[in-house]
């Protein structure tokens, strides 16, 4: 099997969905950020927070209806777009990004070591160990997944959460016992940068708002007859926010891939991948976050001129392509998940990525994974043809097979 050509830059629309968010998009930082309270309205007591809710699609404002319908189009093909109007400031995305850099790169080599490795990965059942938090190192074995990864998740801590955790997962062990302990515990701080423990966490409660603002946004754009469905099931959202490091390639590999490059075409694909290899995203909604590196993530999408999506197996396949999809300042590069694509029985893509970072500097991304809640079953929706005989799948059966077995060992790609 050959690989798909790399083609140029995807043009991926822009989405604004300031429509659908409730404070002002100009506030600076978090000083005056009021963390809203996603469990009861989605958007507390902000002062400005006062935005009609719509509830049906006859509420909809023109505003709204625009980037509803741009929403449709662009989680049809090519599944990516820009979103824009997000309401999270330049200064905070750049803050969160220079935190990544500082973790990775200051100081010199023995210093970086120490604090990396204090917060490394440990298997389950060691201190703090769930097997899945913490710093995991480049992978040193393979060529593929030529990154450094700093994980967090919804945390599962406090002797309470834990015991409702682990009776859920009795609930049904016919389905994906996993690993025991994996994923119970909290989320692992380093040292340096110190503000990272500060702003993190409201970091990600601004993402889990913007994340809650698109799937509502998703639910009116897929004419589903509750257009609160989604908004329903990523409440209580068991999110992931990624500090991924890419260095650059150490010279023999360069020189190994350009050799291979002429010899090998027709290798599986991850051959010839380094960065992360190619995959979907397994949730719902991932809101990545990039520095500036150009051509680094790659996109598959159909080729033609309008990417035509009727096309089936052979005639599809060959018009695929890989395309970048580099940043664009100021908004996020968003990208639907495998949740979302069997909600609507792949009526919606969750389209395969993959990054080639060639470049002599030393990349930082970080991704924010807003999905669905660890209990929510997802089966095509009836309103994309659904019956009761159609196949599920509980998110966290499916994240643990994603993860169990390559987390503490090596990850390989989702
Ligand atoms: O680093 C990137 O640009 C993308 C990373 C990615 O696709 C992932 O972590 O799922
Ligand atoms: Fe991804």
């Amino acid at each position: 099997m050959s690989n798909p050509p790399d083609k140029g830059q995807l043009n991926l629309p822009a989405i604004d969905i300031s429509s659908f968010i409730s404070w002002p998009s100009t506030e600076d930082g978090l000083a005056n950020f009021h963390i809203p309270n996603t469990t009861q309205n989605g958007h507390g007591n902000h002062p400005e927070a006062h935005l009609p809710k719509p509830t049906t699609a006859k509420d909809l404002t023109p505003a709204q209806r625009t980037t509803v319908t741009a929403l449709r189009a662009a989680v049809r093909h090519p599944g990516f777009f820009y979103l824009t109007g997000h309401g999270v400031s330049r200064e905070l995305m750049q803050r969160v990004l220079e935190l990544g850099r500082q973790f990775y790169t200051a100081g010199d080599y023995a210093a970086v070591q120490k604090r990396k490795r204090a917060i490394a990965r440990r298997p389950c059942g060691d201190k703090y160990g769930d097997g899945a938090r913490g710093w995991q190192d480049v992978d040193a074995i393979s060529r593929n997944d030529w990154h450094e990864a700093l994980d967090f998740y919804a945390e599962i801590d406090g002797a309470d959460q834990v015991a409702a955790h682990r009776a859920f997962k009795a609930s049904r062990p016919d389905v994906w016992p996993g690993v025991d302990g994996l994923l119970e515990g909290r989320n692992l701080y380093p040292d340096h940068p110190a503000a990272m423990r500060d702003l993190l966490p409201d970091y990600v409660a601004r993402l889990c708002s913007v994340g809650e603002a698109v799937m509502r946004a998703l639910g009116f754009a897929l004419e589903l007859r509750d257009p609160e469905f989604f908004v329903g099931a990523t409440q209580d959202s068991f999110w992931c926010l990624r500090m991924l490091g890419y260095p650059p390639l150490p010279p023999a590999f360069r020189k190994k891939e350009e050799a291979e490059e002429e010899e090998e075409e027709d290798d599986e694909e991850d051959e010839e991948i380094v960065g992360c290899g190619a995959h979907s995203d397994y949730g719902c909604l991932t809101m990545l976050l990039t520095d500036e590196t150009p051509g680094a993530l790659k996109v598959r999408v159909a080729g033609g001129e309008d990417g035509n999506q009727e096309q089936q197996g052979e005639a599809k396949k060959a018009k695929e392509q890989w395309v970048d999809a580099d940043p664009l300042p100021g908004a996020y590069v968003v990208n639907i998940g495998d949740m979302v694509e069997q909600w609507t029985g792949g009526w919606a893509t969750s389209t395969v990525h993959k990054v080639l970072h060639t470049g002599d500097d030393y990349r930082i991304s970080v991704p924010f994974f807003y999905e669905p809640a660890k209990h929510v079953v997802v089966r095509r929706l009836p309103e994309f043809g659904g019956t009761d005989a159609d196949p599920e799948v509980r998110y966290w059966d499916h994240l643990v097979s994603k993860i169990d077995g390559s987390f503490f060992r090596k990850r390989t790609s989702w």
